[in-house]
């Protein structure tokens, strides 16, 4: 192999828990979603991995597993890069909502229609949507982005036009140096970077969901493409 890139998806947060779409909405993690990540540190450390930089988004979810995973693997002090481009996917109007609410004011037809679109994305969230101003106000937000520069909704296919420039203007650079990256973000932002070096179908990427704080890894050839497809570090 030429390189190794590792990969986790946050630990469950308190929306998850809900089964409330979240997106760009600041939800912290759950007491579970903190074991989670405590746990996966112990994957990575039973793994022996070690790491000189890492990548997480600007959603606390991400960031504090992330510092979970720092401390207990003893690389506290490793350097962190943190983008909007790494953030989940953005659910628009949808944010907040549960199943029932979804099914109840778009009906089962049109939820279907939206889970299964790579291209099509929920309705934009406005002013007076609950949770507008948490979002749009986020001083983390602003770090990067103006506020009409913040998305009102994503689609996938939008959604990983921002990912994917990332992997391939900082992270990639970085892999190609000899440097061992780990990235700590969401499950569509790690769809996109899994699409990008594993070469999956829209078809196969819109249905792979992966789960909380479990660690994979890929092994790239030299041209940053998987040798093998994701491989999960048994716990
Ligand atoms: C497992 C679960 O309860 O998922 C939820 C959570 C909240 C609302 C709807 C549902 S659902 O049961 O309809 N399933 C469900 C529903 C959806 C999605 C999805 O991946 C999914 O699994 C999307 O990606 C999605 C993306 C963009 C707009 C709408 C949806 C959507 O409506």
């Amino acid at each position: 192999r030429q390189y190794r890139v590792v990969m986790v998806r946050h630990g469950e947060s308190e929306w998850n828990l809900q089964n409330l779409f979240c997106g760009w909405y600041d939800a912290k993690l759950s007491d579970i979603g903190r074991e989670e990540a405590y746990a996966s540190a112990k994957m990575l450390q039973e793994a022996g991995l070690e790491f000189d930089v890492c990548h997480t988004s600007l959603l606390s979810r991400a960031n504090d597993t992330l510092d979970v995973i720092l401390r207990e693997i003893g690389q506290p002090n490793l350097p962190v890069y943190k983008s909007w481009r790494l953030n989940e996917r953005h659910y628009g109007a949808l944010t907040g909502f549960n199943k029932l609410q979804t099914a109840q004011k778009y009906g089962a037809e049109q939820v279907q229609i939206w889970r299964r679109s790579y291209d099509i994305p929920p309705p934009p969230i406005e002013e007076d949507h609950k949770y507008y101003s948490a979002i749009v106000n986020n001083p983390k937000f602003a770090l990067e982005l103006s506020k009409d520069q913040i998305p009102r909704t994503e689609s996938l296919k939008t959604t990983l036009q921002r990912v994917i420039p990332y992997w391939e203007d900082v992270i990639a650079p970085q892999i190609r140096q000899g440097k061992r990256v780990l990235i700590v973000t969401h499950g569509t932002s790690l769809r996109g970077l899994v699409k990008h070096v594993q070469e999956m179908s829209d078809e196969v990427i819109v249905k792979l969901n992966l789960p909380n704080a479990i660690p994979f890894y890929y092994d790239l050839d030299e041209n940053l493409q998987a040798i093998d497809p994701l491989r999960f570090l048994a716990d």
